[in-house]
């Protein structure tokens, strides 16, 4: 839990601050009860003055805008931190439903993080004063009232270690319930249509309500639990503030103790335990997210250190991308292409074509930086391309897919998500051929798309798609089946415009409509784990392989149009 105070370091002095304002109550009534005991009533009212001018001063003018300042900037911190992390290990494209739920259960933890900067380590710092207060005190007056919180912290946590254990077990039986029941629920809702279709949806219903049971009773038991683990701590807290008050009355009836000394002590005791108290509760919060903490600081600790001679920057046009040697799949021992040789420049058309499962959409996860190659290198101009930070990925790279997700406002909100042309967006896809269905929608650019853009046709959701992306004005586009399953018109003004797009942007795409090729400058062929670069007439005339996928476009379609 320590390891947490690297965090926020600069902010730390005023969490500190907050702490000791935050503690003024409970030092000033024993402060005030010392100093009346000692017949110095002027003395009192003074200290009172001077502390309730520093604490008005405090809450007027500090508090107001540095109230949870390093809580904040230290989840911030570590927030990013693991982010960062996260996304250095490059592998979104093989991320899987496992890792998602370490993802989720890791956030949980960070939430949970509030708890430890702006409760936790201030209740500390306090209860530490407070027992300091209560050791000085107890020394004075030669009581031993500074030993009860000891015990009772003591028996809390013999009473915590086998409750903690139960706890644990049940957070991550809850936790895995509600993924469960959510992975269920959200995979369900997807494919509802065909549930009906196949008359299956009782019996999912069914599954469904298993699960929530399922989660329900993992529930109850974390809530019984954590009721017992309430009821521990309060039981011993109010009994040892008891205790602590029976003690002092019978030592201020014997004239062991004056009156004023036995306010002093017992009030510092209660004080002292409604601190405990809090603590208790807090660690214990914090250590049953024990594994994802460990989790995130684990994580933190092995990323690397960002590279530092990343130069690309935003909408800075590319010259060229180049793959040296490059060697690409997903294990070493089985490579899908290798000693790739190759290089995409602006001013020409890229396809890139292949059989089914021979490496294109991994080849274009490569060139994106999403996936490191097994050897060789890909750069963009003089940048390894898995060096760029995301945000830098983000601005260099246009990726289409067949299924792109549309938002289910209307088509304009749609197509400028990210508009970089002003108003001009609508001339530049006319220049392009694009979007020519939209005058007659029933309301042109202002008719709503639907959900996921239902109400669109397939090929008028591929051309949103691509055309959207093409308004965020994008150095390299990437293009994987963006055509497929959709109709011969739509398809050609896609490609279309993507031939004039090449004009001035990289542009390689996927198809397996072998046609299109004949569109591209250039064709990549993948054949045999290899890159082969020729235009389409040469591959024809030279590759059997080529031709056959030319001459046979069934035997790809079909598994082309999933
Ligand atoms: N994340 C992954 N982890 C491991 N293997 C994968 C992963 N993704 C794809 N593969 C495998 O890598 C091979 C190449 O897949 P890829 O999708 O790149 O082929 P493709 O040429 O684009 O195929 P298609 O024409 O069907 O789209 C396939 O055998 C596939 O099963």
């Amino acid at each position: 839990m320590l390891g947490l105070l690297k965090y926020g370091r600069d902010k730390l002095g005023a969490g500190v601050i907050e702490a000791i304002f935050d503690w003024l109550p409970t030092v000033l009534p024993v402060i005030i009860a010392l100093e009346l005991a000692a017949n110095r009533a002027m003395e009192a009212i003074v200290v009172v003055g001077v502390l309730g001018i520093f604490w008005l001063l405090y809450i007027t003018i500090y508090e107001r805008h540095h109230r949870h300042d390093w809580a904040m900037s230290a989840k911030r911190e570590l927030r990013d931190r693991y982010f960062e992390a996260l996304y250095q290990r490059n592998d979104a494209a093989a991320a899987t439903g496992a890792d998602n739920a370490v993802i989720q259960r890791d956030l949980g933890g960070l939430n949970n993080l509030d708890m430890f900067y702006s409760t936790l380590f201030p209740t500390s710092l306090q209860a530490m004063m407070t027992y300091l207060l209560l050791i000085a005190l107890s020394i004075w007056y030669r009581s031993w009232l500074a030993l009860l919180p000891l015990a009772c912290v003591l028996l809390i946590g013999f009473a915590m270690m086998f409750l903690g254990k139960q706890m644990s077990a049940q957070n991550k039986t809850h936790l895995a319930g509600f993924l469960k029941m959510g992975g269920r629920f959200i995979n369900d809702l997807r494919g509802m249509n065909i549930l009906v279709m196949y008359n299956a949806a009782d019996r999912y219903g069914q599954k469904f309500a298993d699960e929530s049971e399922y989660f329900r009773q993992a529930t109850m038991n974390l809530l019984k639990t954590q009721l017992q683990v309430l009821f521990v701590i309060n039981g011993f807290v109010y009994l040892t503030v008891f205790v602590g008050g029976f003690v002092t009355a019978l030592q201020l009836i014997g004239g062991q103790l004056p009156v004023a000394g036995a306010f002093a002590t017992w009030f510092t005791l209660a004080m002292m335990m409604v601190n405990a108290r809090q603590l208790g509760y807090f660690v214990h919060v914090v250590k049953s997210n024990g594994p994802s903490l460990a989790a995130i600081l684990g994580t933190i600790a092995k990323a690397k250190a960002a590279p530092a001679t990343v130069r690309i920057t935003d909408n800075r046009p590319l010259k060229q991308i180049t793959l040296d040697q490059t060697t690409i799949g997903y294990a070493p021992d089985k490579p899908l292409v290798t000693d790739i040789d190759a290089t995409l420049k602006p001013g020409k058309l890229y396809g890139l074509a292949g059989e089914n499962g021979t490496g294109k959409s991994t080849l274009i996860q490569a060139i994106l930086g999403r996936l490191e190659t097994l050897s060789g290198t890909i750069m963009a101009d003089n940048t390894a391309v898995s060096a760029l930070s995301n945000a830098q990925k983000a601005a260099v790279f246009g990726y289409v897919t067949a299924d792109e997700y549309l938002f289910s406002g209307t088509v304009q909100e749609n197509l400028l998500l990210g508009n970089r042309f002003g108003d001009t967006w609508q001339q530049k896809l006319d220049d392009l051929g694009l979007m020519q269905f939209v005058p007659r929608l029933e309301k042109g650019y202002d008719t709503k798309v639907g959900e996921g853009g239902r109400l669109l046709s397939p090929g008028q959701r591929q051309q949103l798609a691509f055309a959207r992306m093409l308004l965020a004005d994008k150095t390299v586009y990437l293009l994987d089946e963006m055509t497929s399953s959709i109709d011969k018109v739509n398809a050609a003004a896609i490609l279309a415009a993507v031939k004039k797009l090449s004009q001035e942007k990289i542009v390689l795409f996927i198809s397996h409509d072998l046609a299109a090729m004949a569109q591209a400058d250039v064709v990549w062929f993948i054949h045999d784990q290899h890159l082969i670069v020729a235009n389409h007439e040469k591959l024809y005339q030279e590759q059997p392989a080529y031709r056959r996928l030319v001459d046979n476009p069934e035997t790809m379609q079909k598994e082309g149009a999933r």
